[in-house]
């Protein structure tokens, strides 16, 4: 039960209408249980099209406010997401299934992007260059992009979307965002208390629906001078070259195939944890999941042990449920995933040592999973799991792990443990990766720049660096100056 139920709203917001969603518009379930929650609307190319004029026409408006005024919108938005976080993260939790407590703290997480970028609004500063002649002066000033498109995932329905639309908001941008299909009422629940907070209209629109033809409006139009988008890499790379003839500016935040390493100097009742909370968060649908788990040869079994101890006390469950640690996963075809690449481990030699199946409770639980005995031929070193499933692979030598950490196309986050200090600088600057735990399994947070490089992306989010990614340097050159 919601403490407003007016958050839950069977509507899109395209260039401040509100459009209902009528009986034939998308369905969205609850992974949970099956059970329907609601319809959003089947929005396509023309209220794409809309959303962008209405952006085009309220951005130009909301870049000539004051930094201080902006700011000052973004701090009620922030105000009234953490007011409502019980019931953002109640909406959460029933279209995306992560437990109630999990998806209070990305409520909270996200709203703290949104509390970061009101900050950051009022530092956006320019420069003045020393010249290169007598008569010169050369000033840099810096300007919103203009209309930003945003295209987010399923896993982190709330605070994907702050991550981005505080930066740009508060660098003077407008925003339309395509939401994932699975998790849309998160979204509409945010534009809500955007409203709220005295947002302009048509400054921010949610469209769900179609997403080709959304994504083909949104990066085919020459008014869009930005996209940000979080996925798979492959839809990335489609909306990449999508982008190209109009040379738009993006931001990618795609898969990730996050090593984490346990020396044996480790201390490995704290490994432990982080491998969990780095393996488990989100039942393992995270972008920076650790997917391979690298152990010394000499804590190798030890370190197996415990983690199959730790993570067998956890309760898997509906996350509405108290206690829960482990919900459901988002759809059948994350099951096939999870449950072929257990197939392929354990039929190239991989012993099951926890799990290894869907659960009892039936639709799209899972038993979460340790693998032993993995090697770097199985489809788990390749490519993101996204699941439940812990492989762990041995190794004796530095050099060996940081070469197998480093094999993959990916290089999002990465993670070790060693109690060397020496040892800790030099894998964590051989590691090619954009983010490095070293001795912690949780690295995100705003004041720190998140995203990656090779085939995990492009640009940062979060940290005084977010903001870079919605802005224009535009330099200035005064002559004639006696
Ligand atoms: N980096 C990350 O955080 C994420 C990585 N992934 C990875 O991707 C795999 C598949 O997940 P999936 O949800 O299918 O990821 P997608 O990349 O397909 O979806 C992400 C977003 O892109 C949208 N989208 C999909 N196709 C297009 C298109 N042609 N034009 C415009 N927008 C499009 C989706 O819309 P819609 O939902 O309406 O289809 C959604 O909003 C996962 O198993 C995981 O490995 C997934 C999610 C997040
Ligand atoms: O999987 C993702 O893309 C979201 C990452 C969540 C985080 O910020 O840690």
């Amino acid at each position: 039960m919601l403490k407003d139920p007016s958050l839950f709203r069977e509507a899109a917001l395209v260039g401040g209408d509100w459009i209902a969603a009528g009986e034939h518009g998308l369905v969205v379930t609850n992974p949970a249980s099956g059970a329907r929650l609601g319809r959003v609307p089947m929005l396509g190319a023309a209220e794409t099209q809309a959303a962008i004029a209405a952006a085009t026409a309220a951005q130009a408006e909301w870049a000539r406010r004051t930094a201080k005024e902006r700011s000052e919108i973004l701090r009620r938005w922030y105000d009234l997401v953490r007011a409502n976080a019980d019931d953002l993260a109640h909406i959460l939790t029933l279209e995306q299934g992560k437990p109630l407590v999990e998806a209070k703290g990305e409520v909270l997480y996200g709203a703290s992007f949104i509390e970061w970028f009101a900050e950051e609004a009022r530092r956006v500063y320019g420069d003045v260059i020393p010249a290169h002649a007598p008569d010169k002066r050369i000033v840099v000033v810096k300007q919103p992009i203009g209309v930003v498109a945003a295209i987010t995932p399923w896993n982190f329905p709330n605070a994907m979307i702050t991550r981005n639309a505080g930066p740009a908001l508060a660098a003077g941008c407008a925003m339309v965002l395509k939401p994932a299909e699975q998790t849309p009422f998160s979204a509409i629940a945010l534009a809500i208390l955007a409203e709220r907070a005295g947002l302009p209209s048509g400054l921010f629109s949610v469209i769900t629906g179609d997403p080709p033809a959304i994504g083909g409006v949104m990066t085919a139009s020459p008014a869009v001078r930005k996209l940000t988008f979080t996925g798979s890499t492959a839809t990335g790379i489609l909306l990449m070259r999508q982008s190209a003839d109009t040379v738009k500016k993006l931001s990618l935040e795609l898969g990730g195939n996050a090593p984490f390493i346990v020396f044996d100097d480790a201390d490995l009742e704290a490994a432990v944890e982080g491998a969990i909370i780095s393996k488990f968060r989100n039942n393992g649908q995270t972008c920076v999941c650790a997917n391979r788990i690298y152990v010394q040869t000499a804590v190798y079994d030890a370190f197996a042990g415990k983690l199959a101890a730790r993570i067998a006390a956890l309760k898997v469950g509906d996350g509405l449920e108290a206690d829960t640690t482990f919900g459901p996963l988002i759809d059948d075809a994350a099951v096939d995933k999870v449950s072929a690449h257990i197939a392929d481990a354990t039929a190239k030699g991989a012993q099951v040592t926890l799990g290894g199946k869907r659960h009892a409770l039936g639709g799209t639980f899972f038993e979460p999973t340790v693998l032993t005995g993995v090697t770097q031929d199985m489809d788990v070193a390749r490519e993101e799991t996204f699941g439940p499933v812990a492989p762990l692979f041995r190794f004796d030598s530095v050099d060996e792990v940081v070469a197998m950490a480093n094999d993959t196309e990916f290089g999002l986050a990465s993670y070790f443990y060693t109690r060397d200090l020496a040892r800790a600088w030099s894998v964590g600057e051989r590691l090619e990766y954009g983010m490095v735990g070293i001795n912690t399994g949780l690295i995100s947070t705003a004041e720190a720049p998140f995203g990656g490089i090779k085939s995990s992306g492009l640009g940062r989010e979060g940290s005084r660096y977010g903001i870079e990614e919605f802005i224009e340097i535009k330099y200035l050159c005064f002559g004639g100056i006696q």
